[in-house]
């Protein structure tokens, strides 16, 4: 995982706002699939993070086919690698043809890059994108800068905050 520390800006996205936007990249997917009338074969979630927009966007596209890949990032002498820990159904993924792989977010492209090549014939969407992922995914919704980190709504929680102007 890349650390959030040294990020300059913090992106906090609300449900409301990952439900939102999740619809907005299902729409946009809308009909564009290979198959007739644009149709998609199946959605792929990459977990965690990409689960909430794969459901969200086969709710939207009544696409009844779900299936999951998980990939872990492992660190191995500050060189990040990553591996496939849990596989999709091989009859279902073929090259991947058909197949819309969702993920929440895009950073350094590592994630995709790595089931891009498992599966070079898929269409790979994501909610939000960071400019060094870019070249890896299809279709995204909102671009962050490098050095933003995206909160998202699973990872916080409602907390009390100081008003503006303090009491003693
Ligand atoms: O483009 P990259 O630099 O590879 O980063 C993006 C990936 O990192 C995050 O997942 P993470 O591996 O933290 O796991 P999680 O989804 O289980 O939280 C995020 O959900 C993406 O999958
Ligand atoms: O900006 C981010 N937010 C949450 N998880 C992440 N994993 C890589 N980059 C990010
Ligand atoms: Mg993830």
């Amino acid at each position: 995982m890349i650390d959030r520390l040294p990020h300059e800006k913090g992106f906090h996205v609300s449900w409301d706002q990952i439900h939102r936007d999740a619809r907005a990249l299902a729409w946009r997917l809308d009909g564009k699939g290979p198959g007739e009338g644009g149709a998609w074969k199946a959605v792929v979630g990459i977990t965690r993070g990409g689960l909430v927009p794969a459901m969200i966007v086969s709710r939207e596209l009544d696409i009844r086919v779900v299936d999951t890949i998980s990939v872990k990032s492992y660190n191995h002498q500050a060189q990040m690698e990553a591996v496939v820990t849990k596989s999709p159904q091989t009859d279902l993924m073929g090259d991947g043809t058909g197949i819309l792989i969702v993920d929440d977010l895009v950073d350094s492209g590592k994630t995709l890059e790595m089931v891009r090549k498992l599966y070079p014939k898929a269409h790979f969407a994501t909610v939000y994108a960071k400019p060094s992922g870019r070249p890896q995914v299809d279709t995204y919704i909102t671009e962050v800068s490098q050095d933003t980190w995206i909160f998202f709504p699973w990872d916080m929680a409602l907390q009390y905050v100081q008003p503006f102007r303090g009491t003693d």
